[in-house]
């Protein structure tokens, strides 16, 4: 069968992809996803993501290689797998970074992607319930809200934050991004809305054009000389080759898409050859630039069953919530569990926040695999802007397998110097009338004071807080891996749209910023 683009995963950048392109019937647009339809209660209930962060249900849960940054330990790399992608098992936080970041992508040799020149793309993707003004779109296919979960720990936050003396935030994506406040989500109605449900579920079935493929693992992308023509995959354990008459759009994420390009001859010569590739185009920025950021988790116990725990009263608690919800798709179950948060300057001289916090209505800890019997509330704390830079590199030749991932957490001292100011200011939060007055148990960070206390507890702790990026970096310099109109370098009928084109992690949660660069993307396509 032959199509006129084929899109490989269905996540954030791809679900943008097949849907927009399908838009025009002349064309055939094919979309090729690894795990399944991404449509089960579970992923559509809010609540439902702590049954899927901890294990394989539409999750890859990568491991990175040791750290040496975190004391050697292995750090964990949940990836949604499932239409949706990761938009299907994340936290929702709908944030979009900085003006600067995208200025800086500018700056760096990408034109066309400045903050003015990106805005018009959030918007065009963002149908915002409550906001209406010049940063924000009302009627695109991506429904972000506020919460509908009347949480009073939401109240105790702000409260706490004002106590402190930080700013109040009540758009982080508006004029300021700096403040404590609130998070608004990617969801309608209390259900969940990921890239597949707002671009690519309605439009299957319905148009004629879409064809939307799942249980399909793609094994490599084929080449004819320089031209990408089409794809090699796994289908119920049969092989199977489909045909692109005009572009293989790479949208794998992060991790996957560097892999898949090097499993098919593009990528460092030398590292492809080690695993008997044959090199069809030496790239050698493909895998590398890896960026994410690395985040430590303050944990309280505190007795509410407004937070999530497990004890008998929360049982019944839950039962009744679950009914609330059914009835009216209010209350607890609609939680993304990082309800708050916001942007902090470590410094007041920066130009932009360089910590990020997640206050979550839960005791978190090691990505829920560790479970606590108490009620409890946490903070994640992560540092915007790191400079550690890490890499993806292949462990096999076989797509199937998983890629050696190593992040480099905290490997830059600098990092490490900036989370450990970043714990300095939240301790401020948490430690704020409000907030400490209702908890009974400091789990994490009892008894640590000096400043190397501090540092010991950071890379014994920190993990990252799901933000990879930067794999196969857009830029001009020998190190990118596509232009600025994300087409690979070197080679023709292929592009990469996705989290592993960012050339430096924005500052702030990252599934709204790959939404907007695929929806420019499929400007600098038709
Ligand atoms: C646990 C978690 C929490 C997060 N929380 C937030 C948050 O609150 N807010 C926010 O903005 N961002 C959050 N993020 C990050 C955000 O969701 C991601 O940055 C974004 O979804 C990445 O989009 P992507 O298109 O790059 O990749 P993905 O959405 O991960 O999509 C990649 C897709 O490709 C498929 N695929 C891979 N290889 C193949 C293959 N060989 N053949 C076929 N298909 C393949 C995968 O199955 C997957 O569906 C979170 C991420 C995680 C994992």
């Amino acid at each position: 069968m032959d199509m006129d683009y084929i899109v490989i995963g269905g996540g954030s950048g791809g679900s943008v992809m097949a849907g927009r392109l399908s838009e025009n019937a002349d064309v055939q647009v094919m979309l090729l996803e690894a795990g399944g339809r991404g449509d089960s209660w579970l992923v559509n209930t809010p609540a439902a993501a702590v049954a899927m962060l901890p294990t394989r249900i539409n999750n890859y849960a990568f491991e990175t290689v040791p750290q040496a940054g975190l004391n050697g330990r292995r750090g964990y790399q949940p990836r949604g797998k499932g239409l949706g992608g990761s938009s299907a098992i994340n936290a929702m936080v709908y944030t979009r970074g900085h003006r600067s970041d995208y200025d800086h992508w500018a700056a760096l040799g990408n034109a066309g992607w400045s903050y003015d020149e990106l805005l018009p793309y959030f918007k065009r993707s963002e149908n915002n319930g409550r906001i209406q003004d010049g940063f924000h779109g009302n009627d695109g296919p991506l429904h972000v809200s506020d919460l509908q979960t009347q949480n009073p720990f939401q109240q105790i936050y702000l409260n706490a934050a004002r106590e402190a003396g930080f700013p109040i935030n009540d758009d982080f994506n508006g004029a300021t991004q700096e403040g404590l406040g609130v998070y608004q989500v990617t969801q309608r109605n209390g259900e969940r809305w990921s890239a597949a449900r707002g671009y690519l579920q309605p439009h299957m079935g319905q148009r004629q054009n879409l064809h939307v493929e799942t249980g399909v693992q793609v094994t490599r992308i084929l080449f004819e000389g320089r031209r990408a023509v089409g794809v090699e995959c796994i289908q119920s354990g049969s092989k199977r080759v489909i045909r692109a008459r005009r572009e293989v759009i790479l949208c794998a994420g992060a991790f996957q898409s560097p892999q898949l390009l090097m499993v098919s001859g593009v990528g460092p010569g030398a590292h492809l050859q080690q695993h008997g590739i044959e090199v069809l185009h030496d790239l050698p920025g493909v895998g590398q630039n890896l960026q994410d950021h690395p985040d430590f988790i303050f944990g309280y116990a505190a007795k509410s069953l407004d937070l999530m725990g497990i004890s008998l009263g929360g049982t019944a608690h839950m039962a009744k919530e679950t009914l609330t919800y059914i009835r009216t798709r209010q209350g607890f179950i609609g939680t993304n569990y990082a309800e708050a948060g916001g942007f902090l300057k470590t410094d007041p001289s920066l130009a932009a926040p360089d910590v990020q916090l997640h206050f979550v209505v839960g005791l978190v800890e090691d990505h829920a695999r560790k479970l606590h019997a108490a009620h409890g509330y946490s903070c994640h704390v992560c540092v915007l802007r790191p400079k550690s830079r890490g890499q993806v590199t292949l462990a096999h030749a076989d797509a199937r397998q998983a890629p050696l991932i190593d992040p480099a957490f905290l490997a830059h001292d600098d990092d490490l110097e900036t989370l450990l100011k970043g714990y300095k200011l939240t301790q401020q939060l948490m430690n704020a009338p409000a907030l400490a007055s209702v908890r009974h148990q400091d789990v994490f960070t009892a008894g640590v004071q000096t400043d190397d206390q501090i540092r010991h507890l950071l890379r014994e702790r920190s993990d990252t807080v799901y933000h990879p990026v930067g794999t196969c970096k857009m830029g001009t310099d020998a190190m990118a891996v596509v232009s600025p109109t994300l087409q690979v370098h070197g080679l023709e009928g292929l592009r990469v749209v996705d989290a592993s084109v960012m050339p430096t992690l924005i500052g702030a949660n990252t599934n709204a910023t790959v939404i907007a660069m695929a929806e420019k993307a499929v400007d600098l396509i038709r």
